[in-house]
């Protein structure tokens, strides 16, 4: 059994609109067993030195932050596309050649380090958007799950949980023009044999958990979404869909569908609490409507939003209509929950040219237990009893964070202010080291390799 006993000099609880200062949190076998505010007052066994073996954590503890949309290899782009012209298409091209240099190798040690990277933030559980499936034109490998079996092994190396979401990609429009180039190696035929490939997958490991996705209505015909939707329902498992990020992808569906692209997965029986829509940045107001009613999850990814202008999502109008909001660094421009969070904030204020629309616990929530639960980890991203072990401590003396109020962190900190990371109850980063990656040369190793 190991049992640990940690003293916050702050820890964010749930429910709470600030942190709490001196909070006993105790953990055995990955899990939280009791959580304890001890001020005022001092501990609740006044005379006894109860915290004598208790580990300090100065600063503000968060529960575990979940990342809930990755595509890692976007890493090996980063710095590479960012000055560049053009737009999302025009992206989208510099994004697929570094496709065709990927392997499972080649990937394994790639996603490595890009998870590695995660945790050093303070994410502790990834959704990855998987749909680089086959090898070249799309010959499957002799392990036709060889991609994503490279992914688990990535996470269980980089000590972050995972849910692998592998994607359903089969034409490369709307009105069903079939996979050319380097998105030969995305598709499986058709969703019943994307079905079989995904079903023989047996994640290696309690890191990891198996979720579907449809990359979009661009990528998966009307008459097979409700296939796809079928194999997560029967499941339980989460289901995520790419979703209007841009307004080309809208006028194509209107013009071949005769409706939105929300119109067309509710019409087919994607939408539902488990299923989250990545991004939502051009939704009409019926589509908000429709997310709301049958309270699809919708995950922003504000910097990868803002890198490939796609434009800003209706991030209040969504979460006012019952829609639960997540968040994603999507193609790793940035990893920095902190910056993505408060981008959802900053962004209002863009549109609205008003402040204050988001408390900085909806943006915890949104960072932490509303991610975890869009990847189908329900017992994680609350520091409360009978939780997963995650524990997230930001320092509250950087030159970013000296002097800020514990629930500022939201507008002050950045990835680099996270000295701590625990994971199921096990630490993973110590001051602001990962304990078994060497992140920043691994990158530079494994982007070498695969950079356009
Ligand atoms: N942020 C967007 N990422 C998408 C872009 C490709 C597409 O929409 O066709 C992705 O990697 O799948």
């Amino acid at each position: 059994m190991t049992s640990t006993r940690w003293l916050a000099e702050y820890a964010w609880l749930p429910e709470r609109a600030a942190p709490t200062p001196e909070v006993l949190i105790e953990t055995v076998n990955g899990r939280i067993t009791a959580v304890t505010p001890l001020s005022p007052g001092g501990p609740p066994d006044a005379g006894v030195d109860v915290l004598a073996d208790a580990v300090r954590l100065p600063g503000l503890t968060l529960p575990g932050l979940a990342n809930a949309h990755s595509h890692a290899f976007h890493r090996a782009l980063r710095g590479h596309t960012h000055g560049g012209r053009g737009d999302f298409w025009s992206w989208r091209d510099q994004m697929y050649a570094v496709t065709a240099r990927l392997n499972p190798d080649s990937y394994l040690a790639l996603a490595r380090a890009v998870y590695a990277e995660m945790a050093l933030a303070g994410i502790t559980c990834v959704g990855e958007f998987h749909y680089l499936h086959h090898g070249a034109g799309g010959t499957p490998y002799d392990d036709p799950n060889a991609m994503s079996a490279a992914l688990v092994e990535a996470a269980a190396h980089a000590g972050i949980r995972l849910t692998l979401l592998d994607t359903c990609y089969l034409t490369a429009t709307v009105d069903g023009q079939p996979l050319t180039g380097s998105q030969l190696r995305f598709g499986d035929g058709d969703a019943l044999r994307w079905a079989d490939r995904v079903s023989a997958f047996t994640p290696d490991g309690r890191h990891a958990r198996l979720g579907a996705a449809i990359h979009s209505v661009r990528a998966v015909p009307a008459e097979q979404l409700a296939t796809v939707a079928g194999w997560a329902h029967r499941r339980d498992a989460p289901l995520h869909v790419h979703l209007s990020e841009q307004p080309a992808e809208n006028d194509a569906c209107r013009a071949v569908h005769g409706r939105t692209p929300t119109g067309l997965l509710a019409d087919h029986g994607v939408l539902g609490p488990a299923t989250t829509a990545v991004h939502a940045t051009h939704p009409t107001s019926g589509d908000v409507g429709l997310l709301g009613e049958s309270r699809t999850g919708v995950c922003l990814c504000p910097t990868t939003e803002r890198d490939l202008a796609d434009g800003i999502g209706p991030a209040r109008r969504m979460a006012d209509a019952g829609i639960p909001l997540s968040l994603g660094s999507d193609s790793h421009a940035v990893i920095d929950p902190f910056e993505e969070a408060r981008a959802v904030e900053l962004d209002e204020r863009l549109r609205t040219r008003k402040r204050g629309h988001f408390a900085p616990a909806e943006l915890l929530h949104a960072a932490s237990a509303a991610g975890h639960a869009a990847l189908g980890w329900t017992d994680a991203g609350r520091i409360a009893v009978g939780g997963r072990a995650d524990l997230v401590t930001v320092r509250l003396d950087s030159v970013r964070t000296a002097g800020v109020a514990p629930a500022g962190v939201w507008f002050a900190a950045g990835a680099a202010d996270v000295t701590q990371v625990v994971v199921d109850g096990r630490v993973l980063v110590r001051d602001g080291h990962h304990l078994t990656v060497d992140v920043p040369q691994e990158l530079a190793d494994a982007i070498a390799e695969v950079a356009p």
